[in-house]
C-alpha cells in the first residue's frame, strides 16, 4: 500500500514537473520568437536608415549633358557660377574666367581628323605604355609612359623618332589646338590672343587593365585648377567613341545634387573652366580603349608652352 501511495505521489509529481517543462518550453519559444521579431525589426530600421543617408549624401541623379549619338553643329553651353578659385591667382582682362561653365561642340574638328590623330596616337603610344591601364603620350615634353615610369620619347628615341610621326602629323596637332582656342574664346567672350597653351597637355589612352601605380588612377574626381595649377580653361579632345571603342569612360561633371555626364565621340570638344565650379571625373573604362587629347589653357603668359615641333 505504502509502496502504491508513494507510487502516487510519485505519479502526481512528475505530472506537475511535466506541466512545469512545458510551460517553460513554451515560454522559451515565445521568448525566441520575440527575439526573432526584435533582431528583424533592428536590422529593417537600420537598413532603411542606410538607404535614407546614401540616398540624401549621393549624388544619385545622373543626367546626359550630350549623348555620343548627338551631332552638335554648335557649342552647347552649360554656364555655371564661377569660383573664387580665380580670386587667388593674378587677374589677366579679357581672359581670367568672369563667366564660367562648360561647353560641348562637335563641328570643330572633323572625324577624319580626330582618326589621323589617333593614328598618331597609336604610333607614339605604341613605343612604350603603362603596365596599369592610362597611359600618356605629351609632344610638348615628350613624355610617354613606360611600364611603371615615364621616358622622354625625344631623347630615348632621338633621330628614330621621325619613322614614327611626320611633320603633317605635328601640323595637325597645332591646327586643331587653334580651332579649339578660338571657340573657347568665342563662347566664354575672351580674347584668344591673350590665352595660352599649357602644360601638361597630353594624349591619354585608357584600357580596362587594373592600375598599377598611382599615375594609372584617372577615374579621381578632382579640380584641374587645383591639379594643375596654371589651368584656366580645361578641353577635352575625344578620338573614340563612348559604346563603340569602349564602355564605361564617361566624362561627368560632379555638381552638388547631380552627376552630369558627357559621352566621348570622336571629333567631340568638351571644355570648361578649370575652377571648382567644374569639379568632374572620368567614369572606369570597362572594355576597350578610349583615346583622348587633353589640350589646356592659362591666362598667365609665365605658364605658356610652345606648339611641339618634330625635332
Ligand atoms: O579624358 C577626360 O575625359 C578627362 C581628363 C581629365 O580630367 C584631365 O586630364 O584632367
Ligand atoms: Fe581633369
Amino acid at each position: 500500500m505504502a509502496v502504491q501511495r508513494r507510487g502516487n505521489v510519485k505519479n502526481s509529481d512528475s505530472k506537475a514537473i511535466e506541466k512545469k517543462i512545458k510551460r517553460a518550453n513554451a515560454q522559451r519559444q515565445t521568448f525566441t520568437w520575440r527575439g526573432f521579431i526584435i533582431v528583424l525589426l533592428l536590422l529593417t530600421g537600420s537598413s532603411a536608415v542606410v538607404i535614407w543617408l546614401y540616398m540624401s549624401l549621393s549624388d544619385d541623379v545622373t543626367e546626359t549633358l550630350v549623348s555620343r549619338r548627338e551631332v552638335l553643329t554648335e557649342p552647347r553651353l552649360f554656364l555655371v557660377q564661377c569660383s573664387e578659385d580665380y580670386e587667388n591667382y593674378k587677374q589677366f582682362p579679357g581672359c581670367t574666367p568672369k563667366k564660367c561653365g562648360r561647353a560641348v561642340i562637335d563641328s570643330v574638328v572633323t572625324k577624319e581628323e580626330a582618326q589621323a590623330l589617333r593614328r598618331l596616337a597609336e604610333r607614339g603610344l605604341s613605343l612604350g605604355g603603362s603596365d596599369g591601364g592610362a597611359s600618356i603620350l605629351d609632344l610638348h615634353s615628350g613624355a610617354l609612359s613606360m611600364g611603371k615610369k615615364f621616358v622622354n620619347i625625344y631623347r630615348y628615341f632621338s633621330d628614330q623618332i621621325r619613322e614614327v610621326f611626320t611633320e603633317e602629323d605635328f601640323t595637325l596637332y597645332r591646327d586643331v589646338r587653334g580651332r579649339i582656342q578660338r571657340v573657347i574664346a568665342e563662347t566664354f567672350g575672351l580674347d584668344s590672343s591673350q590665352m595660352y597653351l599649357t602644360k601638361p597637355t597630353f594624349f591619354s589612352h585608357i584600357n580596362s587593365t587594373s592600375a598599377k601605380t598611382t599615375h594609372d588612377e584617372y577615374w579621381h574626381p578632382h579640380i584641374d585648377k587645383v591639379t594643375y595649377g596654371s589651368f584656366d580653361y580645361t578641353s577635352l579632345l575625344y578620338l573614340t567613341d563612348y559604346g563603340v571603342d569602349f564602355g564605361g569612360g564617361r566624362f561627368i561633371f560632379m555638381d552638388p545634387n547631380s552627376n552630369r555626364t558627357v559621352e566621348p565621340r570622336a571629333g567631340r570638344v568638351s571644355f570648361f573652366s578649370s575652377g571648382s565650379e567644374n569639379l568632374h571625373r572620368v567614369e572606369k573604362v570597362v572594355w576597350g580603349t578610349r583615346y583622348a587629347i587633353t589640350v589646356s589653357f592659362t591666362c598667365d603668359p609665365d605658364h605658356a608652352i610652345a606648339d611641339p615641333t618634330l625635332p
